[in-house]
């Protein structure tokens, strides 16, 4: 209500935004109805709005102007969706027209893979590839080996520090690009880099970087050549793009060798390279796996982390499911997972709480349509801030705690059909890698809290754990996570549970 309030008292205030505005002979004049605004400035528009974290911008922006905001990049509208009910309007009631992705990142000269690629036959043919064979339930089955290996290999580096502080966020880093690289390429060349060389999730990383830079710049045109003169974009644009496609291009040439042995398990090159996919086309799927899966899953599961030992009887209770469950077994299988219930849910708060996406990647409108009565124009950027519709009072009872057992008694997943949770989006353009994301974080979260119990360097509390988030593309914990693993002695929780029994 406070916000409808809000929206009406803008529209008495700014004549502009009144879809209806009746002039003094009673006729209703046809003006466009454009969203609520912030006040703009010349050529940078709101962008004197925005901090360092932009959901948090938006999100205070969106309570004054509704969750349906019209926000000006420099010269560029972009519409800002802030609450469930509005998320349905435009992912499911109007998907159509919002499923296709702003021009950013697509120049044809870089790579487009799936994630930026324009809607369109190119687009829906490598989706159906994607959901189809890349990530369906088979493929995903199959490299299940790949995920125990990588997983185990992480538990017994761990278990070499044990009692002592480890970075946590660098163990999980290491272990998502393990996985993924050799889900990918079939082998991880990570910690194969002549000395001295980036590793190619640091090259990613800078790519991404330098894209994002010099597509924002181009909503200023008045200011893009000095972004172009002074930072020298391009340039650095193009030898990362040349960094990456001389890897991606011996990895596909290594594949095709008829001498190369037999892996155990199709990887994603070999996969492509049979359905005959053109190199171009295998080298942007390879960067968006990498850039889909790494960060999203290791950010997930630090913020997980902290908020168990932030909550210690949460902890508690999620290693007592997990460890009674899973028995006298050395460690939990990918077949125990089903019966853990409540790592679900943990998973599932961690999610609503800290989406790796906080907004959505950019979407853009193909044609006229209106949402919550406001028109929006062909072309317009649609961005969905699914971190504010995660705390949303309306949606969620007191939404800042961390409190898996709202997920209980309700039915609420994120697989795209519940707007108040979408941490993976939803509709045509939602993620297609929803299972190997879950199951690879499951599989790495119940193994850590099974083998090791958890706490703070000494001299820290709880009140000490900083929760400050960082991060442009994905949202991540600033300070990273040092914590004490003590190897769990599964013997004296078997006596505990068998006395609590008794
Ligand atoms: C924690 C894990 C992950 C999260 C939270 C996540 C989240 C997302 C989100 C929010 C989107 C945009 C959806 C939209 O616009 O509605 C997306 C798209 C995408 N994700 Fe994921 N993702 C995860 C893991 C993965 C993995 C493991 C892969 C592949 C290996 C992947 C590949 C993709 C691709 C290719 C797209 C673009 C889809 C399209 O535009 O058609 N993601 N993901």
């Amino acid at each position: 209500k406070k916000r409808e309030v809000t929206r009406l008292v803008d529209q008495v205030l700014t004549v502009e935004d009144d879809p209806s505005v009746v002039d003094s002979s009673g006729r209703v004049n046809s003006r466009p109805a454009f969203p609520p605004s912030p006040p703009k400035l010349p050529i940078i528009g709101n962008l004197h709005y925005l901090s360092k974290l932009p959901h948090r911008s938006l999100w205070w922006l969106s309570q004054k102007h509704g969750p349906v905001m019209l926000y000006h990049a420099g010269s560029k509208p972009v519409l800002v969706i802030s609450s469930a009910e509005m998320a349905r309007e435009v992912l499911k009631t109007h998907d159509h027209v919002f499923c296709n992705r702003p021009p950013i990142f697509a120049s044809r000269k870089l790579f487009r893979g799936i994630a930026f690629a324009p809607y369109g036959d190119d687009w829906r043919e490598m989706r159906k590839i994607c959901v189809l064979e890349l990530f369906s339930a088979r493929r995903v089955q199959s490299f299940q080996s790949v995920r125990i290996e990588e997983v185990a290999n992480t538990i017994d580096s761990i278990s070499l520090s044990s009692s002592c502080v480890v970075d946590l966020r660098e163990k999980l880093k290491f272990l998502t690009d393990h996985i993924f690289q050799r889900i990918a390429f079939g082998t991880s060349y990570k910690g194969k880099e002549p000395s001295g060389s980036p590793t190619i999730m640091e090259v990613v990383h800078e790519y991404l970087f330098i894209v994002g830079t010099v597509s924002l710049a181009k909503s200023f045109p008045y200011v893009r050549w000095i972004v172009d003169l002074f930072l020298r974009l391009r340039p650095s644009l193009k030898r990362k793009f040349h960094v990456l496609h001389s890897l991606f291009q011996k990895v596909i040439e290594e594949h095709k060798d008829p001498n190369r042995p037999r892996p155990e398990h199709e990887d994603i090159v070999d996969v492509l390279l049979q359905l005959e996919i053109d190199h171009r086309s295998i080298k942007a799927v390879l960067l968006d796996i990498l850039v889909g899966g790494i960060d999203t899953s290791t950010v997930t599961m630090v913020w997980a982390m902290a908020e168990l030992v932030k909550n210690p009887g949460v902890m508690k209770k999620v290693q007592d499911e997990v460890r009674s469950c899973v028995g006298n077994k050395a460690n939990v299988e990918e077949s125990d997972l089903h019966r853990l219930h409540y790592l679900k849910m943990v998973l599932k708060e961690t999610l609503r709480l800290h989406p790796p996406g906080a907004i959505l990647i950019p979407r853009e409108s193909m044609k006229h349509c209106y949402i919550n009565g406001y028109d929006v124009y062909p072309e317009t950027m649609v961005i969905v801030n699914i971190w504010a519709i995660g705390r949303d009072p309306e949606s969620w009872n007191k939404p800042e705690e961390f409190f898996p057992e709202r997920f209980m008694e309700s039915a609420i997943d994120y697989k795209g059909h519940h707007f108040e949770f979408l941490p993976f989006g939803a509709g045509r353009r939602g993620c297609p890698g929803i299972s190997l994301g879950s199951v690879i974080m499951e599989l790495t979260l119940a193994n850590l809290l099974y083998s090791f119990n958890w706490k703070l360097p000494t001299g820290m509390t709880i009140e000490d754990l900083d929760m400050e988030e960082a991060g442009i593309f994905h949202l991540h914990k600033k300070s990273g996570l040092q914590l004490v693993p003590t190897k769990y002695d599964s013997d004296s929780f078997r006596k505990e549970v068998t006395f609590v029994d008794e």
